[in-house]
């Protein structure tokens, strides 16, 4: 075994309420000793011991890697022109996710493999170190398991998403696939994924209502998967309700809330994940985190990376969103992003550090302060922690 001394870490974000300073446990002038893979101690650096090698990042901040609990990364194609013509006013319903189905199904596995491999890349280069994959543009049996198992050769993290939307074949007779979705898709994909999702949105025709949403989840939860939803993105819903009803860990989007929703989350152990990205991308008005926060809800930020509603991966881009528009302090926003978004997938090896957690969950910033994510927005300045390309550089 061998470890290594990292020094001149200006902020150390540990996310731990014990630390010196702050909702993120701020560290100033910290280290950090590094046991081959593992954070074995850490500290003000005054106090560090004594290791084999030594590393000084002259000045940066280290936190925890970004969580990004919800994506949709198992497509190809784009929708560059939808993304057009909202931009000139055509509201975003749904219906577009039809057209990805059919690029993905025409894609072969390696190429689905090369394009989820891409973006993971992308990911890891602006310092997301865990992600959540959903399946949910295959809608048949055999396609949604080719993305779940596409899917789970990067992250444990994986989503059933069956009930994204009901597909043309099955407009006509939406219960028959209700219970595709619950019965035998559920059966083929429960062993692909940990979790199970659905699409519940009274202002879309191509979603599911409360009762279809309610059974298609509680079929999972007998499956043994965790629940996540998809609710309350387009206007006012049952998605919230439900979610908190069923003990789902997390219901995301959550744009459009009810002082009742808000009560329901505030009382509940369910996050509210918020995806700033898709209000941007579909010029739409921004979820209040603010009101969220305030009222004492446990609040995630992820990207929700799709070709849909937001083709942008950036956590610190969500960041300075949540920021700028949302009503969150920078402290706020970094937390929603790492420990929130951890605990909205129920993982406590993650979005925080503390000693024994892993390496590969650690970021970096070319800056002194968490706050620059916000304040430099725009910048490429968070990466993936990667002792061996740090040790190149300083
Ligand atoms: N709203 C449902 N699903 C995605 C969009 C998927 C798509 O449009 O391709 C979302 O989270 O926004
Ligand atoms: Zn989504």
């Amino acid at each position: 075994m061998s470890a290594t001394l990292v020094t001149g870490i200006a902020e150390l974000v540990t996310n731990d309420p014990a630390r010196e300073r702050g909702l993120l446990g701020i560290v100033e002038d910290a280290a950090i000793v590094l046991d081959d893979d593992r954070v074995n101690w850490i500290g003000s650096a005054h106090d560090a011991p004594d290791a084999d090698d030594h590393l000084d990042l002259a000045g940066r901040a280290v936190l925890p890697g970004f969580v990004d609990s919800h994506s949709h990364l198992v497509f190809a194609g784009d929708r560059s022109a939808e993304f057009a013509a909202r931009m000139t006013g055509t509201p975003y319903d749904g219906g577009g996710i039809a057209v990805t189905r059919e690029a993905t199904r025409a894609a072969s596995d390696d190429e689905l493999r090369a394009l989820v491999a891409a973006r993971v890349q992308e990911m890891a280069a602006l310092g997301t170190t865990t992600i959540e994959i959903k399946s949910g543009y295959g809608l048949s049996i055999g396609e949604e398991v080719r993305a779940l198992r596409i899917a789970r050769e990067f992250t444990a993290d994986t989503t059933y998403l069956g009930a994204h939307v009901v597909p043309p074949e099955h407009r006509g007779d939406r219960a028959a696939y209700v219970d595709l979705c619950s019965g035998a898709m559920l059966e083929a994909c429960a062993p692909h994924a940990r979790w199970i999702d659905v699409f519940c949105e009274p202002h879309s025709e191509f979603a599911f209502t409360k009762d279809e949403a309610r059974q298609i989840l509680t079929a999972g939860r007998e499956r043994d998967l965790l629940l996540r939803l998809h609710g309350n993105q387009l206007g006012h819903g049952p998605g919230v309700q439900l979610a908190v009803e069923l003990g789902a860990a997390s219901v995301d989007h959550c744009t459009y809330l009810s002082d009742a929703d808000v009560d329901a989350l505030a009382g509940s152990d369910t996050v509210a994940t918020l995806l700033p990205g898709v209000e941007f991308s579909t010029r739409s008005p921004y979820p209040d985190a603010r009101r969220l926060v305030d009222a004492g809800v446990d609040v995630a930020l992820a990207s929700d990376c799709n070709p849909g509603t937001c083709y942008s991966s950036s956590m610190p881009l969500m960041v300075a969103l949540a920021v700028r528009e949302m009503g969150m302090s920078p402290e706020e926003a970094v937390y929603a992003a790492t420990a929130g978004s951890a605990r909205s997938l129920r993982r406590e090896d993650i979005g925080g550090i503390r000693p024994g957690t892993s390496v590969q969950h650690l970021a970096v910033l070319s800056a002194p302060s968490y706050r620059h994510l916000a304040y430099r927005a725009g910048m490429p300045i968070a990466q993936r922690f990667d002792l061996a390309g740090l040790r190149l550089a300083h």
